[in-house]
């Protein structure tokens, strides 16, 4: 089965979700013809990193961007994976991933597992607790969140029980770029899946982004990669490539997890 994938790289606005989600709707109404199966949006793409007004600016339970995307879904047949937003919660603001089928349902939805103390996440977001996985188009996908991709072993556990594709939505600095290359083409070779990742273009108070939005697949090469600009990255894949590569070095079957825990400590 082939897929076709677009990642929106935007430009957000800073602390401003009516003018984002006009932005979204915008630029699904110009990619939308293109026949696509699934649309990425980056991270936290209704706020920016406009943490200290998330109080006022974060979505209540999520309640709007779901049915802002479950709109959208149904309204272009198209299946989104949204990027993250602020969310608001008995327990704190999270950063969550939501996800659209086609139908417009929801059928699944990731918190950020690692805050990025840089950017000051810990001092105004609550971690996640659940892990990123969701089934679209009879393929199991793994969500993450930018950061959460310097954790190998948390990706690890998704693809060792058996995640094709892994969708990541970032806010990725410019000055990192080449972590951003390095890290989502070794995700994609050490664990011989897709890698979609979307990250934002432009800037914001403190920041530059770095774009290069990317399509890797599970050789880790690279099919379509943006570069700095505002853009819409599209590429196809074809999911037969991921058990052709598992069956040629079968690293699933020779991976000794029992010997990784077990090991005593040297020194
Ligand atoms: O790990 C990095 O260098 C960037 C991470 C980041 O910007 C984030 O998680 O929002």
């Amino acid at each position: 089965m082939t897929l076709k994938i677009a990642c929106l790289q935007l430009d957000i606005a800073f602390g401003d979700p009516a003018e984002n989600k006009r932005r979204v709707q915008s630029e699904l109404e110009n990619v939308y013809k293109q026949q696509l199966d699934i649309i990425v949006l980056p991270e936290l793409w209704t706020t920016g990193y406009d943490l200290p007004r998330l109080d006022e600016i974060a979505d209540e339970d999520g309640a709007d961007i779901k049915s802002f995307i479950s709109e959208l879904a149904q309204m272009y047949n198209v299946n989104i994976v949204a990027g993250s937003v602020a969310k608001k919660t008995p327990k704190g603001i999270t950063n969550t991933m939501y996800i659209a089928n086609r139908n417009g349902d929801i059928i699944g939805e990731y918190s950020k597992l690692h805050l990025f103390q840089l950017m000051d996440e810990h001092l105004y977001l609550q971690p996640g607790e659940e892990s990123g996985f969701f089934m679209l188009e009879q393929t199991l996908c793994a969500g993450v969140i930018c950061y959460d991709i310097r954790f190998p072993e948390w990706i690890r556990v998704h693809t060792a029980q058996g995640a094709e594709l892994l969708f990541v939505v970032a806010e990725w600095p410019l000055p990192r770029l080449h972590h951003w290359r390095t890290l989502l083409q070794a995700r994609a070779i050490e664990n011989q899946c897709y890698v979609i990742a979307c990250n934002r273009a432009g800037t914001d108070p403190n920041n530059t982004f770095a774009g290069h939005s990317m399509i890797i697949d599970p050789w880790g090469d690279i099919i379509a990669e943006a570069g700095e600009d505002p853009c819409s990255l599209i590429g196809e894949i074809d999911l037969a490539k991921v058990d052709e590569v598992r069956k040629q070095i079968p690293i699933f079957q020779d991976r000794r997890p029992e010997r990784y825990t077990s090991l005593k400590k040297i020194f």
